[in-house]
């Protein structure tokens, strides 16, 4: 149960998945098919079913159903008001707590897409408004962005500049678009009146684009930060932060038609194309966006738009075909919660507190039941995020606050509207001060360096250090928070991997096996760029001086005529007042005091720099919405770093905030601000050092809850975890005489983890992919690297006590036999072999069979090398070959271009279900 808007709103027991809303539409015969005597076919006879009047053949019978079931169907005498009220309302306004959202339109040429997108655009922004204005006690930011994608190109509707954009993953906000412009309006019909104005300005510009963009696919998107008050208790710092989009597909018939069709065979190509004629994801710009609302973190609502007349018969199967399988895409919808450093260091606090208790009274900790065994994973990975996101902040931190703020005028009547500009060009900056006053919150700017985006791609790795990467596509996998199985993909697909070879590692796949480790970094690629100077110059740059602050609704919605929404016209009349909504099943639907209440957070990093990095998912229903029972569930959840981690912080090791701009004896305000801040992290941190340095203690706590039956052999690992306790934390004291000791005890601890870790990878069978990433990417050369080997060796620690005990070890939730992953190794190594035939040339098997020693005379000789990579793990030699070979062929990027932090937890690729796969498969199939 928790509290919205005053209300007590139920939950579900735990994060589940929620079904895509799928609605029909049939719209009347229009006046072309009249005069050509056409007649209609269909017929909604209820809410929810629509049939085919027409008698079927025989051989029809056979191939069509002649009724087809929705969540709802709209007869043609429905209003676009009804449409929206019971198809798409309260997905759009998932929006304003936090959620994701997308509605689109699916449907043939002239059957009403844009007709119903434009009026539930409309609807869906004036409910929006209307919510806004009466919950004036929030704080909301909203930002438009407009996107046309027309034969793989993206462009930029809010822009005059018609040169096509590129996309970037980001780990928060998904598929996002590079440089992509957002306004901040006052409301929704100046947005439609500069989409308007830029539309006219390109049209003079460019003729023949113009064409193009009536068949486009067109994609409306707001943004909304909002504060989290109501859903955080008192946590004045933390924010909501959502998403919606609309999204007007092109004419579904492109598909299957367009192959003659001229200019649309380049488009059609791209969409039909794949081995087995559906899209795999990532191969569109269209399917790359429309991702995370097929299965990903966004509730989603279709509307398929159909016409009734006979001659249209064919593709009017086909969209209530694609609408069957949409039905049964599942989404995993969360509330994005962003928080900020100081509700972070709150957070730690507590963990540090509950840990203390936790060693104090181990037996209480320990794990009894397969939920704990669930949690302690999801522990583990919110203690990995958590120890990067120390690392990292700790070293920007100083930084960030030297970031620039300007004030904004809020509004009278929007008090709390904060305003902004574009994602990628300005970051705000939360004045926690400010808003513990509940005071107005400046706008900081975070200048955009464009050349950032330039084929020299760069962005700091947590050292600070400066990574080129190559190539704006790599770029984009290195944000990706999908853990390391996205990269191979993208390099699979630019290698021809046939997906069937490597379906454990396909993008939904990864997406899925992801998705409970969120491990979202936020290393924008602007995040390097700090300053006055800075800033002001990508002001002029970019022209982006100016700022609209949203005001109160009452200025007239007025209906612009804008050529890209001509059908706003024909709406029934934008509603002055909000209405209730009523919402029936199977959508037991939001009402405007009952906004849709997610099953669990996802807390992120804020885009705030100053902010820290937490990615958490946890039920909501373990949150309350009063302050202190809250904190007791929270901290019940959210159960901290691991010991490696608490005990690794650059900061204190290399203490560079010494060298840190800033730091040094100019104190302005923000040095104090700056100083409080730290102060007060390393204040926890050293808190947490002293509490867990007593080794024997630590060493004593999990002897005790390791001691149980089946639960042999650990002691000789343990006494390695827990090694460096002393060696980084005396480092961290002394950063200067400990070096050369420090780095040689390093490395040859190092090296005894390192062993470990291979020894356990071959028992637990994990995957040889993540093998060779792992063995690449750690060598040792850098001692943060501590905290991913520990958290790895706590893993397989972990996994291989489990499987020993119960002959079960569980990943993500699921059971996971041994004789599974071992299956899954065998899979594998089937694909390294296929990989090896397509990759290498007849000269280069050559000579890695004789390097290997598989002479010419034997049968099957790369699926003998398959099988003997990673055999030997006595043999440093052989794994490290093994390491490059594997990462020659499933193409890995550059080990030293890639960012540690986005190491996922699991350690073989989960497949998800083939029944999801399918639906997925089918489903972009028909886009
Ligand atoms: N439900 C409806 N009621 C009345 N008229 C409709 C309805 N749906 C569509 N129309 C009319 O049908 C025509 C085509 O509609 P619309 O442009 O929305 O189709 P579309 O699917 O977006 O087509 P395209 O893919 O070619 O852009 C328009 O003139 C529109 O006014």
């Amino acid at each position: 149960m928790v509290a919205v808007d005053g209300q007590e709103i139920m939950q579900g027991s735990s994060p589940r998945e929620e079904k895509i809303f799928v609605s029909v539409r049939l719209r009347p015969l229009n006046q072309k098919e009249i005069s050509r005597n056409d007649v209609s076919d269909w017929e909604c006879i209820d809410d929810n079913t629509i049939i085919y009047r027409n008698n079927l053949s025989v051989s029809e019978r056979s191939m069509y159903p002649a009724a087809y079931t929705f969540d709802r169907v709209f007869r043609c005498d429905c209003s676009t008001r009804q449409v929206y009220e019971e198809g798409a309302k309260k997905v759009a306004l998932s929006v304003v707590s936090g959620i994701n959202a997308s509605v689109f339109a699916y449907g043939q040429t002239s059957s009403g897409k844009t007709f119903t997108m434009s009026g539930i655009t409309e609807y869906s922004m004036a409910d929006i408004y209307s919510y806004i204005e009466k919950h004036k006690e929030r704080e909301f930011l909203l930002k438009f962005s407009a996107i046309e994608i027309y034969n793989e190109s993206v462009r930029d509707l809010l822009s005059t500049d018609s040169t096509p954009l590129r996309f970037l993953d980001d780990p928060e906000r998904g598929t996002i678009v590079e440089k992509l412009t957002e306004e901040t309006l006052k409301d929704w019909s100046h947005f439609r009146e500069l989409l308007s104005v830029c539309e006219a300005q390109r049209q003079l510009g460019e003729t023949c684009l113009n064409e193009a963009s009536s068949r486009s696919h067109q994609i409306l998107r707001l943004t909304i930060e909002s504060s989290a008050r109501e859903f955080l208790g008192n946590d004045n710092s933390s924010t909501l932060a959502a998403t919606v989009n609309f999204v007007d597909l092109a004419g579904s018939e492109r598909a299957s038609q367009s192959l003659s069709a001229g200019a649309r065979l380049k488009e059609g190509c791209h969409i039909i194309a794949g081995r087995n004629g559906h899209i795999p994801f990532r191969d569109s710009k269209l399917t790359r966006i429309l991702q995370s609302s097929l299965g990903g973190n966004a509730r989603t609502s279709i509307i398929c738009t159909m016409s009734p007349a006979r001659s249209h018969v064919e593709q009017t199967r086909n969209t209530l075909l694609f609408a069957s399988c949409a039905k049964e895409v599942a989404t995993n919808a969360q509330v994005n919660v962003v928080m900020s450093d100081k509700a972070l260091v709150k957070h730690l606090q507590r963990e540090l507190a509950r840990l203390e208790s936790e060693l104090r009274h181990p037996g209480l900790a320990s794990v009894s039941s397969d939920s704990a065994l669930k949690k302690e994973i999801a522990e583990l990975s919110v203690q990995r995020d958590l120890a990067q996101s120390e690392v990292q902040d700790l070293h920007r931190l100083v930084v960030d606050h030297k970031t620039s703020t300007i004030s904004v005028d809020a509004c009278s009547d929007y008090p709390k509207l904060r305003v902004r500009g574009s994602w990628e060009l300005k970051v705000p900056i939360l004045d926690t001060q400010n808003q513990a006053d509940n005071e107005y919150v400046d706008v900081g700017i975070i200048p955009f360096d464009s050349c950032q985006y330039s084929d020299q791609h760069s962005r700091s790795d947590s050292d600070g250090h400066m990574i080129h990467i190559p190539d704006f596509e790599e770029n984009s996998l290195l944000f990706n928070p999908s853990s390391q199985f996205s990269i191979q993909l993208s390099h699979s697909r630019r290698n021809s991997i046939c997906p069937e070879d490597i379906g454990e590692y396909t993008d939904e796949n990864s997406e899925d096996f992801c998705r409970e480790v969120r491990c979202i970094e936020t290393e924008k690629p602007n995040s390097n760029c700090h300053g006055n100077d800075a800033m002001s110059s990508v002001e002029e740059k970019e022209g982006i001086s100016d700022y609209i602050v949203v005001k109160e609704g009452d200025e007239e919605k007025e209906k612009s005529g804008s050529p890209t929404l001509e059908e706003t016209r024909q709406l029934d009349s934008v509603p002055q007042d909000y209405v209730e909504p009523s919402f029936e099943k199977p959508y037991s639907l939001i009402q405007e005091k009952e906004l849709p209440i997610p099953r669990s957070f996802k807390l992120i990093r804020s885009k705030s720099c100053e902010s820290g990095l937490v990615n958490i998912s946890f039920p909501i229903e373990e949150m309350e919405m009063n302050h202190s029972t809250a904190l007791l569930r929270y901290d019940k959840e959210y159960s901290g770093r691991p010991q490696g981690c608490r005990r690794k912080f650059p900061l204190l090791k290399y203490g560079y905030r010494e060298n840190l701009p800033g730091s040094g004896s100019h104190n302005s305000p923000e040095d104090s601000m700056d100083n409080e801040l730290q102060a007060e992290i390393i204040q926890t941190v050293e808190k947490c050092d002293s509490s867990m340095t007593s080794a024997s203690e630590i060493e004593e706590s999990i002897a005790q809850q390791e001691d149980q039956p089946g639960q042999h052999g650990v002691h000789d690992i343990k006494s390695n975890v827990i090694a460096p306790t002393k060696h980084v934390k005396d480092v961290g004291l002394d950063p200067i005489e400990d070096d050369a000791e420090g780095s040689l005890e390093w490395l040859s601890h190092f090296k005894n983890l390192q062993k470990q870790i291979v020894k356990l990878w071959k028992e637990c069978n994990v995957s040889l992919v993540h093998r060779s990433y792992f063995f690449l990417l750690f060598k040792g050369c850098d001692p943060t690297d501590s905290i991913y080997m520990e958290v790895e060796l706590r893993r397989l620690l972990f996994l291989r006590n489990k499987s020993a005990s119960c002959n079960q070890a569980l990943e993500d939730g699921q059971a996971s036999t041994a004789a599974s992953s071992i299956q899954d190794l065998c899979r594998e190594r089937q694909m390294l072999t296929k990989q090896l035939q397509k990759k290498l040339s007849r000269k280069d098997r050559e000579m890695l069979f004789q390097a290997w020693g598989i002479s010419s005379n034997m049968k099957h000789r790369s699926s003998q090398l398959a099988h003997r990579l990673w055999s030997n793990t006595e043999d440093m030699d052989h794994m490290a070959e093994s390491a490059k070979i594997v990462a020659k062929l499933v193409g890995f990027v550059q080990p030293e271009e890639a960012s540690k932090e986005m190491f996922g937890l699991n350690f073989t690729p989960r497949r998800s279900s083939t029944k999801l796969r399918k639906w997925k498969s089918t489903m972009m199939s028909f886009l």
